[in-house]
């Protein structure tokens, strides 16, 4: 009897790809938002990232994926240089943004986090109203004016789909909400200054698998407006909301490419046994 072997036994399920990819993605015809050129990162002597090159395409979700401790993390806050708050941390090597490098000495740091915003993996809003939790960064920037700020408050709590359920509720305390509600509060927060990109460390990985849903639509509405780069453990995730996904191991990029392509016909091994769960 003759035994017809499968190409890959897939963690993730074929039909979640390509639905919502009508056309074939290229990396080398996108915009790039974030440019990464030789970077090297290093908490004390450890080498945490190793020499990683990689263009991040404008207004498209890249996910980052691999196992625990391969640097996923370590590389999305580099893009927006939270790492600078840890001591024994330094990077080596580039990153640009529309073209400059954000590791050059005269970058204003304040202004690099405005425009590429962050939301962690526990939502974390101001014991403030859900209002205040919106506007704090325009309050920041000095903006007074209330029908604006009334205005920026809707406009970014639709934004992140959350303006039916708070729309009456607007100054109790947004520790109030649920979860879920609290991240897409965190969304509309980081949204309300206008950022060019936003970094999502696994946002969903604390919640329900219906909030997990909602956050994933979310996703895949905000990126008509901003460029998305997600950190997941999740493989089924990153499959449904990403256009591009970069397997990382050990501090090194393995492998890089549009999502449908990186889990049907990983160009390496190693893909192809971390995505099969033979390893991770
Ligand atoms: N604040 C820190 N101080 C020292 N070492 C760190 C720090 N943060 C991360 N590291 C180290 O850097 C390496 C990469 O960690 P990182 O958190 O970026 O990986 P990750 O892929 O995001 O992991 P996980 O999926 O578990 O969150 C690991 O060896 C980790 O121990």
């Amino acid at each position: 009897m003759t035994e017809t072997k499968s190409p890959l036994t897939h963690a993730v399920d074929p039909s979640l790809l390509s639905s919502s990819r009508a056309e074939k993605l290229r990396l080398e015809q996108e915009a790039a938002a974030l440019e990464v050129k030789n970077l090297n990162a290093y908490y004390g002597k450890d080498h945490a990232l190793k020499n990683i090159n990689m263009m991040i395409p404008a207004k498209r979700v890249t996910a980052f994926i691999g196992p625990s401790g391969c640097g996923k993390s370590t590389l999305l806050r580099c893009f927006n240089r939270m790492n600078d708050l840890i001591d024994a941390f330094h990077a080596e090597g580039e990153i640009t943004l529309d073209g400059k490098n954000i590791y050059d000495k005269r970058v204003d740091v304040a202004e690099l986090r405005r425009q590429v915003g962050m939301v962690f993996q526990k939502p974390n809003p101001f014991p403030k109203s859900i209002y205040e939790n919106v506007a704090y960064g325009l309050r920041l920037q000095g903006v007074r004016n209330r029908r604006y700020l009334d205005e920026v408050v809707e406009k970014s709590l639709r934004r992140a789909a959350l303006w039916d359920e708070v729309k009456d509720r607007l100054h109790e305390n947004a520790h109030g909400l649920s979860g879920g509600q609290q991240q897409r509060l965190v969304i509309a927060r980081a949204v309300a200054i206008e950022p060019e990109v936003l970094l999502l460390d696994e946002p969903a990985s604390a919640l329900d698998p219906l909030a997990t849903l909602k956050i994933e639509e979310l996703i895949f509405e905000l990126k008509e407006h901003y460029t998305i780069v997600i950190v997941t453990h999740n493989m089924q995730q990153a499959a449904r909301v990403s256009d591009y996904t970069a397997l990382m191991y050990m501090g090194e990029l393995v492998e890089y490419s549009d999502t449908d392509t990186l889990f049907t016909t990983p160009a390496k091994k190693q893909t192809e046994d971390y995505i099969t769960g033979r390893y991770g």
